[in-house]
This record gives structure tokens, C-alpha cells and sequence, in this order.
């Protein structure tokens, strides 16, 4: 590794991935966003054209922030992350990987493409709720077919808009990520929302079996051809069993694309019956939550290890580095978005990638013969992993893409090139 890069990453690794301590809460303290208009000699007399703040998302280092929601009301608990993605806010709402969180855009302007069908990344919206800077008051785009708010309202999910997104994404930098509740109930105090947000953790839970599918199915469908790359003329057809840990539509499409027949099957299906199936290939999905907490998701990862090619993309990644014998842990803020700069070791490139994950592999808990084959080139940690003994490829990011750049997506075509190896050899 080139000295400069060595370096950045001594001095960045320090900042990006210590334990976060339980932030400690002095006061409360209450944050608004200004009018940049004001009618306040008016007051009274007639209805201001715009809407005043009726939600509160309270944080569990004791800060207020007044803001104005849309979509579903209520109350609703989840650990704050941001995302820097620029585009594809409906690719990150239905990304299943994004249970028990609330997704903050950095982008300010979110709202102005609406949504549409072919964006969906899953069955529904899991998220716990979407935080903006502004919401666009129109939608512009020839694919929309609806508005965010109505759609967000149609799905039961709370989002607020006019909150200030910079402020807060500077503190979950500074302090890590935060658990949060949003509220639209005025009944609720601060003191209230405050007590639950510091009672509730995201660490330990399994939300991978909140977001499976219930039985396996046959995915049919491709990228559409006037937009697909990289994977021509690939007719061979490799069967490929994946595990739903919460997958995202895209890399279905992908593997797909590029020559994959695919059957997907609930995270608890047992590795004996994927046995039965003879596949090609084993795919393990991206997911929401803590990987630490499905040890049976671990546990059906082992079996498999060694007797059919494997590939893991995200959890299905953390899933394999604590099968070989590794650890994860939680990193401070974690990684979501869609410029992330990952040096490929294999290929000595640099790939920017997409990425959404709180947790890591520790390289340093793997056992000999795993090799470090990526590497997040923004705080050095493991972004993806080999063993080539027993077939295993693994990416802790994402090269479906769906927000983001498609630099990483020939990592399917390696994958159709090990089950070919396999297969040739057999
Ligand atoms: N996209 C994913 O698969 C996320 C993995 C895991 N839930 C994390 O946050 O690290």
C-alpha cells in the first residue's frame, strides 16, 4: 500500500472507528430552523402560507429539533444515520437494510423526482422514517407517477422536513450515531421522548427476521436491457440459491443479468436443503441490524462454507467473516452513501462505491488464509474479503448500486467466473 494512503488511514481510523460512549445529556436543548420569511406584523390576521413545525425528534444526547412532518404521524424510535447520496432517495427508502433507522439526507432539496414502481428495492419501506433539510413543493421527473410525501403517507412512514440536517449530521459525526424519537404527538414531553430514546439500543436485536421473505421463490426479472452494462453476451446459466436477509431487488437483476438463475429463500432455510437444491452458487443478502445477533444466520453460513462457491454482499460479508472465525463491531457513524472510495487490492483499483452499514469485520480477529481483497480508503477498514480455499468473495459495500455508481459491478461477473472454476472442475 502506497505510503500517502497508509497514512490517511492511520490518521483517520482513530476518528472513524472507536466504540461510541452513551452521549451524556447536561439540558435539553431545543433547535429550530428559522422562517426566511416572516409575517410576524401580521400575525393574527391572516393564515401564514406556510406550514409551522408540529413533530419533534428528540436525540438521546438530550437535543430538541422542531420540525414539520409529512407522511404518516405518530411515534416512532430508531437510530439516526446519515446518507450522502445525492439521488436515489427511493432506492434508500426501500432498501431493507435501513429497519430500526432513520435515514437523513445530507442532500438539502429531497422530493423533487417523486417516486415510481421500477425504483422499488424491495416489498416495502422498512425504515423507521426519512429526516430533510427542505422537501421539494414539486416533482419533476418524467418516470413519476406520485409524490414522496403521499407515497410515505400510503407506506405509514414519518418523515420532517425543515429540520437542520447539517447540525445534526456534524453531531453524529462528532458523537456517533444516535438512537432518536419522532413524534407528531404534542401530548408527549420532550422528558418523555428523551427517557425513550435512551431506553431503546439497536445493538443485539435481530431484524433480519422481520424483513425476509416467508417461503422461496423463483426472481424472474433482469435489468432492463435499454440500461443494463458490463454482462453481454453471457447465456450460461448458473443456478444460484440467495439468502434473503433482506435483499435488494438489484442484485437480483444483476447476478440476473449476468447469467443467473435464481431461487430466494427466507434466512432461516436450512443449509441441508440448499444442499438438496445443488446450486452453482450461494449468494448471502445485505440486512438490516446488528450482525453479532443472528447466530443462526451464522451458523447456516458455516455449513455451507466449503462445499458450494459463496459470495456475501454487506450482512451476507459480515455473515462470512464471522463464519471463517472473525468478529464484527459497530462503527461510530458508519457508512451510508454514494461516494465512498474503496481500493480493490486484487484489481489495484480504486472503485467508488455505495455503501449503507453500521458495523465492520475486524480483519485483525480473522484466522490465516482470509484475505483482506477491498479496503475503504476513507478510515481503512475491511471492504471486502476472499478464501479462496473454499470459493468465498465478499463485499461489505454495494455493487448493485441502486443509489450510486456502478464501479463494482464486474464483481458479479468474478463471481460467475469462481462457480464456472467449480463447476469445470467437478
Ligand atoms: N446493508 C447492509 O447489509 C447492512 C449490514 C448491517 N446491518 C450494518 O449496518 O452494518
Amino acid at each position: 500500500m502506497e505510503l500517502a494512503i497508509k497514512n490517511r488511514i492511520a490518521l483517520t481510523t482513530q476518528n472513524f472507528l472507536t466504540p461510541k460512549p452513551k452521549p451524556k445529556v447536561k439540558s435539553l436543548r431545543v433547535f429550530s430552523v428559522k422562517c426566511t420569511a416572516s409575517l410576524s406584523s401580521l400575525d393574527g390576521v391572516v393564515e401564514r402560507p406556510w406550514k409551522t413545525s408540529d413533530a419533534r425528534l428528540v436525540l438521546e444526547d438530550g437535543s430538541v429539533w422542531r420540525a414539520k412532518s409529512f407522511g404518516a404521524r405518530g411515534t416512532q424510535v430508531g437510530e439516526v444515520v446519515f446518507n450522502t447520496s445525492l439521488t436515489g432517495y427511493q432506492e434508500i427508502l426501500t432498501d431493507p437494510s435501513y429497519a430500526g433507522q432513520f435515514v437523513l439526507m445530507t442532500n438539502p432539496h429531497i422530493g423533487n423526482t417523486g417516486v415510481n414502481f421500477d425504483d422499488e428495492e424491495s416489498r416495502q419501506c422498512f425504515l423507521a422514517g426519512l429526516v430533510i433539510r427542505s422537501l421539494s413543493i414539486s416533482t419533476s421527473n418524467w418516470r413519476c407517477t406520485k409524490a414522496l410525501g403521499d407515497y410515505l403517507l400510503e407506506r405509514n412512514i414519518m418523515g420532517i422536513y425543515d429540520v437542520d440536517t447539517r447540525a445534526i449530521t456534524r453531531r453524529l459525526r462528532q458523537d456517533g450515531s444516535l438512537v432518536g424519537v419522532l413524534t407528531t404527538e404534542e401530548s408527549k414531553t420532550d422528558e418523555e421522548l428523551l427517557e425513550m430514546s435512551r431506553s431503546w439500543d439497536i445493538v443485539g436485536i435481530d431484524l433480519i427476521s422481520g424483513v425476509t421473505c416467508t417461503a422461496p421463490y423463483e426472481w424472474v426479472d433482469k435489468t432492463d436491457p435499454e440500461w443494463d452494462f458490463n454482462c453481454e453476451g453471457r447465456g450460461e446459466i448458473y443456478h444460484v440459491i440467495a439468502y434473503d436477509f433482506g435483499i435488494k431487488h438489484n442484485i437480483l437483476r444483476r447476478l440476473s443479468s449476468y447469467g443467473c438463475k435464481i431461487t430466494v429463500v427466507p434466512s432461516s432455510w436450512p443449509a441441508s436443503e440448499t444442499l438438496k437444491m445443488k446450486p452453482d452458487g450461494v449468494l448471502f443478502s445485505n440486512g438490516p441490524g446488528d450482525p453479532s445477533a443472528v447466530p443462526c444466520a451464522v451458523k447456516t453460513v458455516k455449513e455451507l462454507l466449503g462445499k458450494v462457491p459463496v459470495f456475501g454482499i454487506c450482512m451476507g460479508h459480515q455473515l462470512l467473516g464471522q463464519a471463517l472465525g472473525g468478529k464484527t463491531f459497530k462503527m461510530k457513524f458508519g457508512h451510508h452513501g454514494g461516494n465512498h472510495p474503496v481500493r480493490n487490492l486484487v484489481a489495484n483499483r480504486v472503485e467508488i462505491s455505495a455503501q449503507n452499514h453500521n458495523y465492520a469485520v475486524d480483519p485483525a480477529s480473522l484466522p490465516k488464509g482470509v484475505e483482506v481483497t477491498h479496503i475503504n480508503l476513507n478510515d481503512g477498514s475491511c471492504a471486502g474479503l476472499a478464501f479462496p480455499a473454499l470459493n468465498v468473495m465478499s463485499l461489505q459495500y454495494h455493487p448493485e448500486a441502486s443509489p450510486g455508481p456502478h464501479d463494482s459491478d464486474s464483481v458479479f461477473g468474478e463471481f460467475i467466473e469462481l462457480m464456472k472454476k467449480v463447476k469445470q472442475k467437478a
